[in-house]
C-alpha cells in the first residue's frame, strides 16, 4: 500500500509518500520561519495556505514517478496512492483546516479513502514501528506537548504530562527573552556546550511535571548576569533530567522495559543521552527514530495512516472535521491487538524492590537507598537525593501524627540518602486494586490535605496493603487490635515514599495529588471508572467542603487545553 501523508499542525507544511511494500518514506517539507518572536497562528496559516498545496503536488509527482509498472499505461490507471492520511489534530485550528481541506480534495479526486490521524500518536507510533518494540512506554517531547503514554486495553493511557506548557515551547519562550530567533531549542543545545551548572527549580509530582517555575528562574538568572551558556546548560540538565526521571517512573509503574522517544525536542543529543543511560542502567531498551521522523513531518502521518487504513480505520469526509484539542488518550486504537504495556511485572514481591528512585531491601525492616543516577548532573543528583531523603523522613513522621498509616522511621542517613523503616503491608496497592483500598487512599489523602500536607507521589506503587493470601507482615504498628485507623471498612492501607512531599496550603497542590493517584489507576487498571468513583467519593466524604473544592480544582487541572 502507498499512502500520502499531509502534516501542517503548526510550523511544518509537509507531505510524504510511504510505501508499505518497500518501507520507503519520502518527505517534502516547507518550514514556516517567524520573522520575529514565536509562531503566530495567523502567519502560520498563511504559510500553510501557500506551502501545503506545493508540498502535496511534489509528493504526488514523486508517487507517480515511483509507481510500480502495473500502474502505468492502463486505460484507467490506478491512483498514485491508495489512501490520503492527514494530521487532524491537535494543533492550530486555522492550520489544521487548510491541511484537512487539501486532504479531502486529493482523496476525492483520486477516489481513495481518507484517514484522520492524531498527530501525537503519529509521533510515537513512528518510533514504535522503527524500533520493532511491542509495548513500549512512549515519551513525547515536542513543542506544544510533553507526555508519557502507555498502551493498555485499546487506548494509549496518559501516564504523565506537563502541567503547563510543552517542553519545546518552554525552551522557545526562554530564548525569546534573549531575543534569539525561533526555534530556540537547537540554540540552547549549542550554547549549553560551554556552560557550567547552576541550581534551578526542579518540579516533578509523581509522573507529572511543570516548566513554568524553572523558566522564570532561568530568565531571572540571565537578567541578573549569570552567563547565558551556564543558564542554557543548567536548563537542559534540569528539564531533561525531569523528563528522564518521569520516563523511568513510567517504566517502573508499568513494568515495561522498552522506551521510545518522539517529538522535535527529541532531536536534542543531551536528552537522548540521558534517556539512553537511564534505560541502560535498568536493563531497558531505548529507541529514538532518526531526526527527520522526530520533528513534525508528514512521514509519520503517512506511516500511521497506512497502519490505520490496513485496519479499516478510515474517516468519512463528512466526519473529518479537524480537532484542535484532540488528546492522544481519546483515540480508540483500532490497529493494535498486542500485549498491554502494563504487565504488572512490578508486582512480584522480592526481597529487593527496585523502584524508580531507590533500591529497597525488604527484610525484618526496610532499607531504602536513593542511589546516584548517573544520567543526572552530579550536583543536581546530590541535591535531589539529599532533599528527598530528608523530606521523606520528616513527612512519614508528620503523616503518622495525623493518623495516616505510614511505616515508622528507624534511622536516616541524609549523606548516603538512606532510610531504615518499619516494614508494612504484604503487597503494593497495584497488586490489589479494588474499590475498598482506593477508598482508603482517598481518606488518607483527605486527612493529609486537611493538615496542609501534600504526598507528592501517591501512585498505586506507593501504597501498601495486606497481601491477598495474608502472607507477609500485614500489620504495621498500631494495627495489633485489627482495627483500621483510616476509619474505613476495608483493610488497612499504608502510604509510603513521601520523598516528593511538602507542606502547602494551595488547593492546586492537593488536586495534583489526586491527579497523580488517578493517573496511576487509569494507567494500569482494566476498568478504572469504578475505582476512581470509590476514590473520589471517599475523598469527598472525608474532606467535606474543602475536599469538594479540591475535586473542583481537579476537574480544572484535567481540563486544561494547550492549543487555544
Ligand atoms: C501539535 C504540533 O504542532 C506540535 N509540534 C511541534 O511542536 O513541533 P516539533 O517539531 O515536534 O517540535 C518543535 C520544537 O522542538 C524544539 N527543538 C528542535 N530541535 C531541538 C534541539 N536540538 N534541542 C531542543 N529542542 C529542539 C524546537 O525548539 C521546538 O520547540 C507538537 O507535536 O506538540
Ligand atoms: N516500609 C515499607 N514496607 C514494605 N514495603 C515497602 C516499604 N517501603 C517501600 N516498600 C516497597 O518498595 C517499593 C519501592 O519503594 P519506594 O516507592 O519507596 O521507592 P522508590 O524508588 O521511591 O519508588 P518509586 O519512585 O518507583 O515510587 C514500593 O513500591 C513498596 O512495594
Ligand atoms: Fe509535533
Amino acid at each position: 500500500m502507498r499512502v500520502l501523508g499531509i502534516e501542517g499542525t503548526a510550523w511544518a507544511a509537509s507531505a510524504a509518500v510511504h510505501d508499505t511494500g518497500t518501507d520507503a518514506t519520502r518527505i517534502f517539507t516547507d518550514a514556516y520561519q517567524p520573522e520575529s518572536g514565536g509562531i503566530h497562528p495567523r502567519e502560520a496559516a498563511e504559510h500553510m495556505r501557500e506551502a501545503v498545496p506545493q508540498v502535496v503536488a511534489e509528493a504526488l509527482d514523486h508517487a507517480r514517478e515511483t509507481a510500480p509498472d502495473d500502474r502505468e499505461g492502463d486505460e484507467s490507471p490506478s491512483p498514485p496512492v491508495d489512501a490520503v492520511a492527514f494530521s487532524r489534530g491537535p494543533g492550530l485550528g486555522p492550520c489544521l483546516r487548510i491541511v484537512a481541506t487539501a486532504a479531502r480534495t486529493v482523496a476525492q479526486r483520486l477516489d481513495v479513502p481518507l484517514v484522520g490521524v492524531n498527530h501525537m500518536l503519529a509521533h510515537l507510533e513512528i518510533g514504535r514501528a522503527s524500533a520493532g518494540f511491542s509495548s513500549p512506554v512512549c515519551l513525547n517531547a515536542s513543542g506544544a506537548n510533553a507526555h508519557l503514554l502507555g498502551y493498555h486495553g485499546g487506548r494509549y493511557r496518559m501516564l504523565g504530562e506537563t502541567m503547563d506548557t510543552g517542553v519545546g515551547n518552554a525552551i522557545d519562550k526562554f530564548t525569546r527573552h534573549l531575543d534569539w530567533s525561533h526555534p530556540g531549542g537547537p540554540k540552547v543545545e549549542e550554547a549549553a556546550k560551554d556552560g557550567e551548572y547552576v541550581d534551578l527549580p526542579y518540579v516533578v509530582k509523581g509522573m507529572e511535571f511543570s516548566f513554568s517555575g524553572i523558566m522564570s528562574a532561568a530568565k531571572q538568572a540571565v537578567d541578573e548576569g549569570v552567563p547565558v551558556e551556564d543558564v542554557c546548560f543548567s536548563l537542559q540538565e534540569h528539564v531533561f533530567g525531569m523528563l528522564t526521571e518521569v520516563a523511568e517512573r513510567a517504566l517502573s509503574l508499568t513494568g515495561s522495559d522498552e522506551l521510545v522517544l518522539g517529538g522535535g525536542v527529541g532531536q536534542n543529543g543531551r536528552l537522548r543521552e540521558m534517556l539512553s543511560e537511564m534505560c541502560d542502567q535498568r536493563g531497558a531498551s531505548f529507541h529514538a527514530p532518526e531526526p527527520r521522523f522526530l520533528r513534525d513531518n508528514a512521514g509519520m502521518i503517512a506511516v500511521l495512516g497506512a497502519t490505520m487504513a490496513a485496519a479499516g480505520d478510515t474517516t468519512a469526509v463528512e466526519d473529518s472535521r479537524v480537532r484542535p484539542n484532540w488528546r492522544p488518550d481519546d483515540v480508540p486504537v483500532t490497529w493494535r491487538s498486542d500485549e498491554d504495556v502494563s504487565r504488572t511485572a512490578a508486582l512480584r514481591e522480592g526481597t529487593t524492590q527496585r523502584g524508580a528512585e531507590a533500591t529497597v531491601t525488604l527484610g525484618d525492616v526496610v532499607e531504602k537507598s536513593r542511589n546516584p543516577k548517573t544520567y543526572r548532573h552530579p550536583s543536581l543528583d546530590a541535591r535531589l537525593r539529599r532533599e528527598r531523603t530528608r523530606a521523606e523522613a520528616r513527612l512519614l513522621h508528620d503523616a503518622r501524627k495525623l493518623g495516616v498509616s505510614t511505616p515508622v522511621v528507624r534511622d536516616v542517613d541524609p549523606r548516603d540518602a538512606a532510610i531504615t523503616m518499619e516494614r508494612v503491608g504484604g503487597t503494593d496497592l497495584a497488586g490489589r486494586l479494588d474499590p475498598a483500598h482506593v477508598a482508603s487512599v482517598g481518606r488518607h489523602l483527605a486527612t493529609l490535605h486537611d493538615a496542609g500536607l501534600v504526598h507528592g507521589d501517591p501512585t498505586t506503587r506507593n501504597v501498601r496493603v495486606p497481601a491477598a493470601d495474608g502472607a507477609g507482615p500485614t500489620d504495621g504498628t498500631g494495627a495489633e487490635d485489627g482495627t483500621h485507623p483510616d476509619g474505613g471498612t476495608g483493610e488497612r492501607t499504608w502510604l509510603v515514599d513521601f520523598g516528593l512531599g511538602y507542606h502547602s496550603d494551595d488547593a492546586e497542590d492537593y488536586a495534583m495529588d489526586l491527579h497523580v493517584f488517578e493517573g496511576s489507576v487509569v494507567g494500569t487498571a482494566d476498568e478504572p471508572a469504578p475505582l476512581l468513583d470509590a476514590f473520589e467519593t471517599a475523598y469527598r466524604e472525608a474532606g467535606g467542603d474543602a475536599g469538594e473544592a479540591v475535586l473542583a480544582q481537579l476537574r480544572d487541572v484535567e481540563g486544561r487545553g494547550r492549543y487555544q
